[in-house]
């Protein structure tokens, strides 16, 4: 599966987010990875569908959704209105997982479920039929500027093991503690789409974007 830099703009410049994403485009990112926490599911409040549409107009790059929020489905149909392209909800944050996903897939987004730290790959399993993509948390969801917490690594395996033998075709992704170094350990164990808040925010984006890239290219 193609190799993705999904940079997170929960580490942008917040009062300058039109242009940071924009740059993102000329500075090699594959897709934008846009963090939405609701205060309630996770201890940190950031931003709704309205920042989302006011940012569509900047960039024609694909708006990969993370929903830190109770009860996502609520809020599906905003989200696609706004632009999301894919949209990420937590097994953790509904009852309805399964109706969940369907109705993202229903409002024309791609459908990604996500996994916190704590939660084995068997809570999902009766999902991966209707998938686009897993979310791997690799660190506990809320803040960015995390530890990568390494055991994640054997659930990220595991779904790389269940979707050959049930010839699935969803896409790994891994969020937190992304960087020049942890990215090969993710690629290994068989991620796809990486996503990096402060690794590619910290200094100059373009040379940080590259920097992630190169280290995919190496042979392991
Ligand atoms: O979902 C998230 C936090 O809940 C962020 O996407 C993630 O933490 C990215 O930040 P960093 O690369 O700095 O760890
Ligand atoms: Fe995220």
């Amino acid at each position: 599966m193609k190799n993705k830099i999904a940079p997170s703009i929960l580490s942008a410049d917040f009062g300058n987010f039109a242009r940071d994403v924009k740059h993102l485009e000329t500075a090699g990112a594959d897709l934008v990875h846009i963090d939405v926490m609701d205060g309630h599911f996770v201890d940190n409040l950031t931003f709704g569908a309205g920042v989302v549409s006011a940012l569509r107009s900047q960039t024609s790059l694909f708006f990969d959704v993370h929903m830190m929020v109770e009860n996502p489905e609520k809020y599906v149909d905003d989200f696609a209105k706004a632009g999301a392209d894919s949209m990420s909800i937590h097994v953790e944050a509904t009852n309805h997982i399964h109706g969940a996903l369907q109705k993202i897939k229903n409002a024309g987004m791609k459908a990604s479920v996500v996994i916190n730290p704590g939660t084995p790959v068997e809570a999902i399993k009766t999902v991966l039929p209707l998938v686009d993509m897993v979310l791997v948390m690799t660190v506990n969801p809320g803040f960015g500027g995390q530890k990568f917490i390494p055991e994640m690594m054997d659930k990220v395996r595991e779904l790389t093991q269940i979707r050959t033998d049930k010839k699935l075709n969803f896409e790994i992704e891994v969020d937190g503690g992304i960087d020049d170094q942890t990215i090969k350990v993710a690629k290994a164990a068989g991620a796809n789409v990486f996503v990096a808040g402060s690794f590619v925010f910290n200094g100059e984006v373009e040379k940080n974007i590259e920097k992630l890239k190169e280290e995919l290219m190496e042979k392991l």
